[in-house]
């Protein structure tokens, strides 16, 4: 049996659940999450967002075809030139200035979560590194479905997080998470056992520091 990227969540299935549902999520979707903590992740997620930006262009100096050059191309693009517009404009609506944004000392869980992903890169190959980006490219579409799945969930303008979930739920973020799941497992299909399990050492470590990074927002930590 070919691997598929379903066998790397299978790997880990424990802390990919403790992720998609952490608490940070479950409050987030039934409107009970502190603003403070929010902010605080938010703030947290712009640094990581430029880490994410260099993780592409690392993708494109890894890039062994056109095909995945252009790909990665595409990934830095959407980030510099979409995402981290967005995200500076929802951070204003929430009280936090570009220049609050530019000063902002990166927290414990950020450093360790982003260069954990660029030393897995720059160490190893593209495979390498689109596995340990792969919880955030797909984890994130996964949360927005789930909660729209649950019950306590709070839609429209009752929920002040509403236009965080309707972000991972849009077309072009869902579309980007299938195009990931898809390139992996073209690539995974390939791999010998012995590969695999390395790769799912570094999908279950870019798990765990997804936790934390849930964790940093709700403790506020730095
Ligand atoms: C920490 C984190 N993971 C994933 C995403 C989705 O891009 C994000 N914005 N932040």
């Amino acid at each position: 049996m070919p691997y598929q990227f379903e066998d790397l969540k299978k790997s880990c299935q424990t802390e990919w659940q403790a992720y998609i549902e952490h608490s940070f999520v479950q409050q987030l979707g039934n409107a009970s999450l502190a603003p403070e903590a929010f902010q605080h992740y938010l703030k947290q997620d712009y640094l990581f967002l430029i880490q994410f930006a260099r993780a592409f262009a690392l993708a494109a100096y890894k890039s062994p075809t056109l095909s995945d050059l252009r790909q990665a191309k595409q990934g830095l693009q959407a980030i510099v030139d979409v995402e981290l517009d967005l995200h500076i404009s929802y951070c204003k609506e929430w009280g936090i200035s570009e220049q609050e944004l530019a000063e902002l000392p990166e927290a414990r869980a950020t450093l360790a979560y982003t260069r954990y992903v660029l030393d897995t890169g720059n160490r190893g190959d593209l495979l390498d590194l689109h596995v340990a980006l792969s919880p955030c490219m797909v984890g994130y579409g996964e949360i927005a479905n789930w909660l729209n799945s649950r019950a306590e969930t709070i839609r429209g303008e009752n929920n002040p997080y509403d236009a965080w979930i309707a972000m991972y739920e849009s077309d072009e973020f869902q579309d980007a998470m299938q195009a990931e799941i898809s390139w992996l497992n073209e690539r995974l299909a390939d791999v010998s056992p012995a590969r695999f399990k390395e790769l799912t050492r570094i999908f279950s470590d870019a798990t765990r520091l997804e936790i934390d990074f849930w964790e940093m927002g709700l403790k506020q930590s730095d």
